[in-house]
């Protein structure tokens, strides 16, 4: 085996000489400062907002200009950070502000500080990384550009030169363009999403077919993109509550027109079923945006997706018996003579409750009409290209939890009990708990993923309990009260209880306790996403004397009003860790023309003691491996 593997690492270089070169580059790069890491969680469906932080990395492209231009004016600097931001845009807009001849003038001052900053901010990587990070049309002249925007005196006429002909042929906004396109490139190496890229707001498709872009990325999977895999992938129950969610938030655009879903007949259905109910009106961050009768429709629908919702997921209840859900099944709780449902021990009086097609003998049960439509929904889901492609991106890109240079990322959180023991979900005759029980639904989730014409086997089923069950660590509470939200009053039946992780995360040895199980160093940290900061209420995202960040501060226009903040992020460069936190994001025409940042506060989560290098990263281990094969090969390359 060894043999083999040496020959072919052999046949990789022609010379003993080539392999020494190899090792050299090598070495030589575990010895670069490590690249910066980015960290977004929760983003539902906000893709201006993500846009936009994604384009300023979070604030490291501004801490780039100060640092490379430290006599800058702040206006200046915001002027050159958004053209970096939006470069077409702001492009567009300077153009028509001004005269050809300024507007050419200043192209070229731009472009040479542009050619700076790719300088400043490429020192960190190879030459090759930096060759790489160039759009290829432009590569030769911008490498040329560069080098000569170095050049001494005596080269300063051919560097004007090349700017002047540039200028003559109409090509310094393209080359602009790419030059910033680059820097935002290099500035932020790998970006981390902490999961719940869909639901609530408009884009998530965008989102995901930017980020389906980007060179370096991956997900961790939110509880809201496990019930679109798991709608794609055969999950009726799930299926019924993406529609719920998307009609509750006036998202049907994203089902219909993006990924081509027929919602005819449910709509037909749910309009001749179901009258408007106010516990059903839509949540619109825009008003005025629908008529009343589309308000009504999304009212209407809403209600039938909820009613089919709880009939299917009364099904699964009963034939999963192992996942201990029965006292979920409300439907069963409910006598529909009297109007009432009993919740833990006590009965309560139903509110504009309206389920025409239910047969209280046999509540959860589809009426063939019922079963037509979902039947069809579901091959309307699995037939979508597009949302086929998101999902397969969610799958080869994402899991259940990440181990990445020290640090742990999981969505939700790790079931524990009061006590802090790991709490176990129990299977058949096998208990899981800790890594393991993350591990068992990772492999359940890709199980499900490779059998989308499965609805009811117990992976599909899995994807569901992901969502609602207590031991899910994308969930994290007790119970969803859905229903209790839509039908009952009394708002103390509506509190969804966090599992004791929550109170738990606060304590440091907590947290070594949980990246010991992982198999990861007393000081990483585990960086979480899925509960709102409410920062206006004083919470802290940084718990546990900073080993545990929090990173879900609501980019969620809809929660907007209970965070006081839009968002945070989080950065990770060869300094250490900084929190941002986000105010909302307005349009990218705003943050064009006032050059307006939604960062309001960085603070330093941990500063290392010595700046990090690749070689203590996660790449870095892998390029100390290949270099001690390499060496060997280089001592024996005559016996190869
Ligand atoms: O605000 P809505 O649409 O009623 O949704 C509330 C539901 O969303 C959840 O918070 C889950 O969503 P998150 O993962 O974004 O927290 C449930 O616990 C809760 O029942
Ligand atoms: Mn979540």
């Amino acid at each position: 085996m060894d043999k083999k593997y040496y020959q072919l690492l052999k046949a990789q270089f022609t010379s003993k000489e080539a392999v020494l070169t190899e090792i050299i580059n090598l070495s030589a790069i575990c010895e670069l400062p490590k690249a910066t890491e980015h960290f977004m969680s929760d983003v539902h469906g906000e893709y201006d907002a993500f846009n936009h932080v994604l384009r300023n990395g979070s604030g490291s492209i501004k801490e780039k200009l100060r640092e490379c231009f430290p006599e800058i004016s702040a206006t200046e600097l915001s002027s050159l950070a958004t053209l970096i931001y939006y470069p077409q845009e702001k492009l567009d807009l300077e153009f028509n502000r001004q005269t050809k001849a300024t507007f050419e003038n200043d192209c070229r001052q731009k472009l040479i500080q542009l050619l700076a900053t790719v300088q400043f901010v490429g020192r960190k990587y190879t030459r090759s990384k930096v060759r790489k990070a160039f759009p290829e049309k432009f590569r030769y002249i911008l490498e040329e550009l560069i080098n000569e925007a170095q050049a001494t005196k005596d080269k300063q006429d051919y560097f004007d030169a090349i700017l002047q002909k540039l200028q003559d042929l109409g090509e310094l906004p393209s080359l602009i363009i790419a030059l910033a396109d680059t820097i935002r490139r290099l500035t932020v190496d790998h970006l981390h999403i902490v999961g719940d890229i869909y639901d609530r707001g408009p884009h998530p498709d965008k989102i995901i077919d930017r980020l389906m872009k980007m060179p370096s990325v991956d997900v961790q999977w939110g509880n809201h993109d496990i019930v679109w895999m798991a709608a794609f992938s055969g999950s009726s129950v799930a299926m019924m509550n993406v529609i719920r969610i998307c009609s509750r938030y006036g998202n049907l655009d994203i089902l219909e027109e993006t990924y081509g879903i027929n919602l005819r007949s449910l709509l037909a259905y749910a309009a001749e079923y179901y009258q408007p109910s106010p516990a059903f009106e839509p949540r619109l961050t825009e008003e005025g945006s629908l008529s009343l009768s589309e308000k009504e429709l999304l009212n209407q629908l809403q209600q039938a997706a909820a009613i089919l919702q709880f009939k299917l997921e009364s099904q699964l209840i009963i034939r999963r018996p192992d996942f201990q859900l029965a006292h979920r099944d409300v439907l069963h709780k409910i006598n529909f003579d009297k109007q009432t449902i009993e919740v833990e021990g006590k009965t309560y009086p139903l509110e504009n409750f309206s389920a025409p097609t239910i047969d209280p003998k046999q509540p959860e049960r589809l009426t063939t009409e019922e079963e037509t439509i979902v039947h069809h929904l579901l091959k309307n889901f699995r037939c979508s290209n597009k949302l086929r492609d998101h999902v397969q991106f969610l799958q080869e890109k994402g899991a259940m939890y990440l181990r990445y240079n020290g640090n742990l990322l999981i969505h939700g959180c790790l079931p524990l009990h009061e006590n802090g023991d790991f709490k176990s979900f129990r299977l058949a005759d096998k208990a899981y708990s800790g890594r393991v029980l993350l591990d068992f639904f990772d492999q359940e989730v890709r199980t499900c993923l490779a059998h989308p014409e499965e609805s009811t086997d117990l992976a599909t089923d899995i994807m569901w309990y992901l969502w609602v069950g207590e031991c899910s660590s994308l969930f994290g509470k007790t119970a969803m009260t859905t229903f209790e939200r839509y039908y009952i009053k009394d708002k103390t039946t509506h509190i969804e209880k966090k599992n004791p992780y929550y109170q738990l995360r606060e304590h440091p040895e907590v947290i070594v306790r949980i990246l010991e199980n992982f198999d990861l160093p007393q000081d990483g940290h585990l960086v979480n996403g899925h509960t709102p900061i409410k920062e206006k209420n004083g919470e802290n995202p940084i718990k546990a004397e900073g080993k545990l960040i929090v990173i879900d501060g609501g980019f969620s226009k809809a929660y907007q009003k209970e965070t006081g903040i839009a968002g945070y992020t989080l950065l990770y460069n060869s300094y250490g860790i900084q929190l941002v936190a986000h105010q909302p994001f307005s349009t990218v025409k705003e943050a064009v023309e006032k050059g307006s940042d939604i960062i309001s506060v960085k603070r330093l989560v941990q500063e290392v003691k010595e700046r990090k290098r690749v070689k203590n990263t996660n790449i870095g281990q892998k390029l100390i491996e290949n270099i001690q094969d390499l060496e060997y090969l280089f001592e024996h390359y005559e016996s190869y």
